[in-house]
């Protein structure tokens, strides 16, 4: 019998979650039965999507939703056997019992050298959230100019720097200065703290007075207005995320700036990374070979102890991560 613990989304976030808003629970598991699995939380990860989708997909009293990187310690079940890690997507929980369809093994030949939290981050569903949104979605070519805001966060950090893998010049924009010195360290052309510039309209057009072919867009809200503003013709814009917007009490609905979408001719095209499910393993693979080869880079923000998941999803929500936010056991 293990004890396992979990933290549970009791009343719906109104606004900015609090921490009323969660409770710890524990329980004892029971042991797997045939076909069945025992998982041990090493890495576990808290993303903004947990925001919008526990409004859409969670009812008050159920676990909070979200990947962990686990260790199995039982198995009755081949495919996973014991000391194996793989992905799970059981939530904030502990440990969890599984009959494996909610589990992906790690690449088999995942190196040592390489932390296996990236399998949450860089190389995980926030890497791949950037490649297929500069590849499939704005597919970016040599010598264009490339915006990202939420830049020095799990997706944007990747998004610059595929974007400097494909010769185009990046700028990045985030919250802080520490965040624009990263970003710099990272090799983006030009970054800067939309918080504290006189002007984000002055800042956009400095950083790039030629304008934009490509925004990876994570925020929305006043960021948008002007980043649109500054497209050039036939510029490309991928959705990816609205984070300003998440904490709204409903999803925007207009109006729209049509006249300048219409007038500059711009595409614009919102995505979710799990289109591309298919193409998830060779997308895995692509991040690894970059990762290996010294081309992409990955920083993390880590919160120790299980106790403060709620504390970690929050703090990420309000830009305290430099890169991936994740928490270990
Ligand atoms: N479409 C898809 O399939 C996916 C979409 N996403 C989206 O990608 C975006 C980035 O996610 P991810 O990289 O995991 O998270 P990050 O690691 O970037 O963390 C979130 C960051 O958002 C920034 N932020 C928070 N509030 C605001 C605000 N009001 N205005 C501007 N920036 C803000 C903060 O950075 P700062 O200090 O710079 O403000 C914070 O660090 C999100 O919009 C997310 O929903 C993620 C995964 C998949
Ligand atoms: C209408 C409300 C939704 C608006 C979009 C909100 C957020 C965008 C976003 O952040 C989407 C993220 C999607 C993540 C999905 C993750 C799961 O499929 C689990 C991934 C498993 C893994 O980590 O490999």
């Amino acid at each position: 019998m293990v004890q396992a613990k979990s933290w549970v989304m009791v009343k719906h976030f109104d606004g900015f979650p609090k921490n009323s808003d969660f409770q710890l629970k524990v329980e004892e598991l029971p042991e797997p039965k045939n076909g069945e699995v025992l998982i041990e939380a090493v890495f576990l990860s808290v993303d903004p999507y947990m925001r919008p989708f526990s409004k859409l997909y969670m009812k008050e009293g159920d676990v909070m939703i979200g990947t962990q990187v686990a260790k199995v310690i039982q198995s009755k079940n081949s495919a996973f056997p014991v000391g194996s890690h793989v992905v799970s997507s059981c939530g904030w929980k502990t440990h969890a019992i599984s009959d494996g369809k909610d589990l992906t093994l790690l690449m088999a030949d995942w190196p040592k050298n390489v932390p296996m939290s990236l399998a949450v981050g860089a190389i995980g569903m926030p890497g791949l959230t950037a490649l297929y949104g500069v590849e499939a979605v704005l597919k970016v070519q040599k010598g264009e100019t490339l915006l990202v805001n939420a830049a020095a966060g799990a997706v944007g950090t990747v998004v610059g720097q595929i974007g400097k893998i494909h010769g185009c010049k990046v700028v990045g924009s985030a919250g802080s200065d520490a965040k624009v010195a990263y970003l710099k360290e990272l090799g983006f052309d030009e970054a800067f703290n939309y918080k504290t510039v006189p002007s984000l309209e002055e800042a956009l057009k400095k950083a790039a007075p030629e304008g934009y072919d490509c925004f990876f867009e994570n925020v929305g809200g006043q960021f948008s207005t002007f980043a649109l503003q500054q497209m050039k013709e036939f510029g490309r814009i991928a959705v990816c995320g609205g984070i300003s917007t998440y904490h709204d009490s409903a999803f925007q609905t207009g109006p729209y700036p049509l006249t300048t979408i219409n007038w500059k001719q711009v595409k614009i095209e919102g995505f979710m990374q799990s289109r591309w499910q298919s193409d998830h393993p060779q997308g895995l693979k692509k991040l690894m070979g970059w990762y290996k080869e010294g081309k992409l880079k990955s920083r993390e923000h880590v919160t120790k102890g299980f106790e403060n998941m709620p504390a970690a999803f929050m703090g990420m929500l309000q830009g305290e991560n430099i890169g991936k936010a994740i928490v270990t056991v």
